[in-house]
């Protein structure tokens, strides 16, 4: 391998006749008045005599061609491999032409490549292009990860990609990017397994249930570390929820709004009128809900009951109550007041109010990951409190720490979301933006810190993009998308190009951390979502399932006549859990019949069904 054609200080085209080069690798330029520049290839390509004006006029040009000649290549008949090497740091003063070139020894590039140790930093894959560093790897690199590949699994060949996490105090928060089966879920599944690992307290927003890590991939049992106790998941309404008294009215309001629609100014009014310090839900709905009733009924409808006689006391303090209430507040639109009581019922139903956030404070606590499951728009409510619950006690523990006053531990930790758009969305007010911004901005002070997954970076609130400071890149076929991706990283040209073409599970690493980008491609998980099974197969099997169930009942009985169904059917839906009417169960036994599972006998008068002999 040499160096040919032009140079310049940052680039230069390496050739070699037997040699292919491989994306991303990295080579080293043996120029001895540089100090032996290392680089790495950003771009490839083979040319062949064959196709002799086919050469991309991108990566060689003339020049190229005609120092390739003047070296000694015969470039009308050997076959040459050409690539463009990127060098790590630029040099200070262009590479001399001609240069040997050669693969590095680990030790020459480990400091390019790893930042950190496999016990203490998350061992996230493997970098691409780095097989032929595998035979000089440190003995404590090896073996770290295992990757599928073609669908099948393949120990580790090259260099396993660690992420230091203790950097993150320097340059917090990651975001990861791609579309929809680029692999971003399974990439942030890695990512929590390692974090579980390193018993690091996290907080995950999972809309679409997916974050399971029971069940191991059977391949990796050997390898997978035990997660039983490093995880929790708890729904919103069913073990975790808002403690209604807990809240401030500006707590009340930011709530409210995410409840659905927006929330008007003269319902925010409403709120701070009514509601005080300490209510309970109940104590704050039934204040509501009298004030409602007093608007409705008015002052004069509420005497005329009053005075109407042939009312109990009790009644009567009743509607003498309202009526203060009407004094007090005859100045609240009615509708306002309805606005407010439909949103606050709205999360009660859905057992917002029933539970507190003591399950996740607890786990965070003992160093656990946990999963925080609910439809999307309660999460985005739940989201909104416990965030700004969680940030505020850390941040006073922190705080009392700094005033020389001990405080209460609350440990530092991380919040993970995928769909992160939603959750603080470009151009747009959302109930969690607010606090998300804040910890973008300020949560590295207190060690908390912040992993967002979307699909869509172009839809992500541009300051958190912005202080994401580590960002992984999986494809990206949308141009707009690319386009925002190439501003926010130090993704080159070459790389921006590649982005529609990666496969599932490649991603470009551009990291402060590394201060370039890192290609690499996710390790195999050790642990996979329970509901991974095809939606076509999970279809098949349950219907094969149920034929089973209904042929055994019905076997039983046959002999059956279409004119006597009821018996049957009654039969089918009590022990197959089936709600079938007579018509149903005709054309079942027709369909089984005509699969040839039962046999079908046509007379004038009756259909009869049978067993098949
Ligand atoms: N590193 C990897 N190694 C092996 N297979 C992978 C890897 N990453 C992803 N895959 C496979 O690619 C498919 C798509 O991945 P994944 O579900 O993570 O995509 P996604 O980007 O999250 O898409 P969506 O946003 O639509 O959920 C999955 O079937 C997964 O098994």
């Amino acid at each position: 391998m040499q160096v040919v054609g032009v140079t310049t200080q940052q680039e230069v085209y390496v050739v070699s006749r037997e040699r292919k080069f491989r994306i991303n690798e990295i080579l080293v330029i043996e120029d001895p008045a540089l100090n032996h520049p290392r680089g790495e290839v950003v771009e490839t390509l083979s040319y062949n005599r064959l196709i002799p004006m086919g050469l991309d006029r991108s990566l060689v040009d003339t020049q190229v061609i005609r120092s390739l000649e003047q070296i000694g290549y015969d470039i009308g008949s050997d076959e040459l491999n050409l690539a463009k090497l990127r060098l790590f740091s630029e040099a200070p003063h262009p590479v001399r032409t001609g240069c040997p070139v050669r693969e590095p020894r680990f030790d020459e590039v480990r400091g390019l490549l790893v930042k950190t140790t496999p016990a203490e930093g998350m061992v996230l894959g493997e970098i691409r292009g780095t097989e032929a560093l595998a035979d000089t790897l440190d003995e404590d690199l090896r073996d770290q990860v295992h990757i599928v590949e073609d669908g099948a699994m393949r120990p580790q060949s090259g260099v396993p990609f660690l992420f230091d996490i203790r950097a993150m105090q320097q340059y917090p928060h990651i975001g990861i990017f791609g579309g929809s089966g680029s692999g971003k879920s399974f990439g942030l599944r890695v990512m929590l397994e390692e974090l579980m690992k390193l018993g690091i307290p996290t907080v995950v927003f999972d809309p679409h249930f997916e974050m399971d890590f029971s069940e191991t991939v059977p391949e990796l049992e050997a390898y997978a570390p035990d997660f039983t106790n490093r995880w929790v998941a708890v729904q919103i309404g069913q073990h975790v929820g808002i403690d209604f008294s807990s809240l401030s009215t500006r707590d009340l309001q930011g709530l409210l709004g995410a409840a659905g629609g927006s929330v008007t100014e003269s319902m925010v009014n409403v709120v701070q009128m009514l509601h005080r310090k300490k209510d309970s839900f109940r104590t704050f709905s039934d204040r509501l809900n009298n004030v409602a009733q007093a608007l409705e009924e008015g002052k004069q409808g509420l005497e005329r009951r009053l005075h109407g006689g042939d009312i109990d006391p009790v009644e009567a303090e009743k509607l003498k109550d309202l009526l203060t209430l009407y004094q007090q507040y005859n100045s609240l639109p009615l509708s306002s007041l309805k606005g407010v009581q439909w949103r606050l019922n709205r999360l009660e139903k859905a057992g917002l109010f029933q539970q507190d956030i003591r399950p996740i404070e607890r786990a965070l606590e003992q160093g656990r990951l946990v999963v925080v499951q609910g439809s999307a728009w309660l999460l985005q409510v739940f989201a909104t409190y416990v965030i700004g619950a969680l940030y505020r006690k850390r941040r006073e523990y922190k705080d009392a720490r700094m005033n020389g006053e001990d405080g209460r531990f609350f440990p530092p930790f991380l919040i993970v979301t995928d769909e992160a758009h939603n959750f603080a969305p470009k151009g747009v007010d959302s109930p969690a933006k607010a606090i998300l911004k804040e910890i973008a901005q300020e949560g590295r002070k207190y060690g908390v810190f912040l992993v967002f997954a979307t699909q869509r970076p172009t839809l992500l609130d541009e300051t958190i993009t912005a202080q994401l400071n580590t960002k992984f890149v999986f494809r990206t076929v949308r141009g707009t998308d690319i386009a925002t991706l190439r501003e926010e990283t130090d993704l080159t040209p070459e790389e921006g190009k590649r982005l529609p073409y990666l496969r599932s599970g490649d991603t470009f690493v551009s990291s402060a951390v590394f201060g370039r980008t890192v290609f690499m491609r996710v390790r195999a998980a050790y642990t996979r979502s329970p509901h991974v099974t095809n939606p076509f197969e999970e279809l098949q099997s349950i219907r094969q399932e149920q034929d089973e169930n209904v042929l055994n009942v019905l076997l039983a009985r046959l002999p059956l006549f279409d004119t006597d169904l009821l018996d049957a059917v009654t039969h089918v839906n009590r022990e197959c859990g089936l709600r079938w009417d007579v018509p149903r169960l005709k054309q079942e036994l027709d369909r089984l019949a005509a699969e040839g599972r039962i046999a079908k006998k046509e007379s004038p008068l009756a259909t009869r069904y049978d067993a098949v002999r």
